[in-house]
């Protein structure tokens, strides 16, 4: 079959951050700038927060729900975060790869080393920083989502995160908004144009070689 020049494996994308330093602001943001960009949808047993859709924002579920699916296999991934199990489902991700389409991850850090283990060279992982702790907390405060024990729990965890920043790709800091957005756009174009994505600049690097007078 004739490969097309914009032909590519789809990407794994990964924003890790501890809680409140901006991942959901930035994922949202991403994807109404690049409706190409699917968002994995988790499923959590967590109660959902006001203005949280089921199916949109998360998949609501029991323990024993949970349970099950761990059971039956539907998880790429999935762990202990904040004493609730959250999970990334495993058939929206294989789809996506085989259609060469990008899906965007709002994961923590155990979730994204067991895709790395399991996809390797298809995910592109990203860490982001908050510019300090004093502006975390402001940040989770401000939020408005979360109750006063809930946040310093978050707050307690925010450092257990930040140490595994050196196992990802790319480590941003989330100041200004709009300057990181457009540090992730620049990540995911280059990651988009490696070269083992394209199978079409390899089989063309092949044909000039070979046939040098076509
Ligand atoms: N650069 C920024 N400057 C100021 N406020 C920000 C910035 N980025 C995000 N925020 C605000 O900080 C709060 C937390 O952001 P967000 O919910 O995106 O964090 P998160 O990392 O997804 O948290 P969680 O892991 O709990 O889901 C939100 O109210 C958001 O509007
Ligand atoms: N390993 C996974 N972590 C996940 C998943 N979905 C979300 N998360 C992380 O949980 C915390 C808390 O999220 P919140 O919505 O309750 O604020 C945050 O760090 C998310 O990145 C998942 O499927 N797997």
């Amino acid at each position: 079959m004739e490969l097309r020049p914009d032909q590519r494996r789809g990407l794994l994308i990964v924003l890790s951050s501890p809680s409140g330093a901006g991942k959901t602001t930035i994922s949202r943001m991403l994807m109404a700038a690049d409706p190409t960009i699917t968002m994995s949808v988790s499923a959590t047993t967590r109660e959902p927060r006001p203005g949280e859709e089921e199916g949109v924002h998360y998949y609501f579920v029991s323990d024993d729900t949970f349970t099950q699916m761990v059971e039956e296999g539907e998880f790429a991934e999935w762990a202990y975060v904040f004493d609730h199990r959250y999970g990334s489902p495993k058939e929206p991700i294989k789809q996506a790869l085989k259609d060469g389409r990008d899906i965007l991850f709002d994961i923590d850090w155990q979730g994204t080393q067991q895709l790395e283990t399991a996809f390797g060279n298809d995910l592109v992982s990203i860490f982001i920083l908050p510019p300090s702790m004093r502006e975390l907390e402001r940040r989770l405060r401000d939020r408005k989502t979360d109750s006063e024990e809930v946040i310093e729990g978050r707050m307690r965890r925010a450092s257990g995160e930040i140490v595994h920043w050196n196992e990802y790709d790319y480590v941003l800091v989330n100041d200004d908004v709009n300057e990181c957005l457009a540090k992730v756009h620049a990540i995911i174009a280059a990651e988009r144009l490696r070269k083992h994505r394209r199978p079409y600049v390899a089989d063309l690097a092949r044909k000039l070689v070979e046939r040098p007078n076509d």
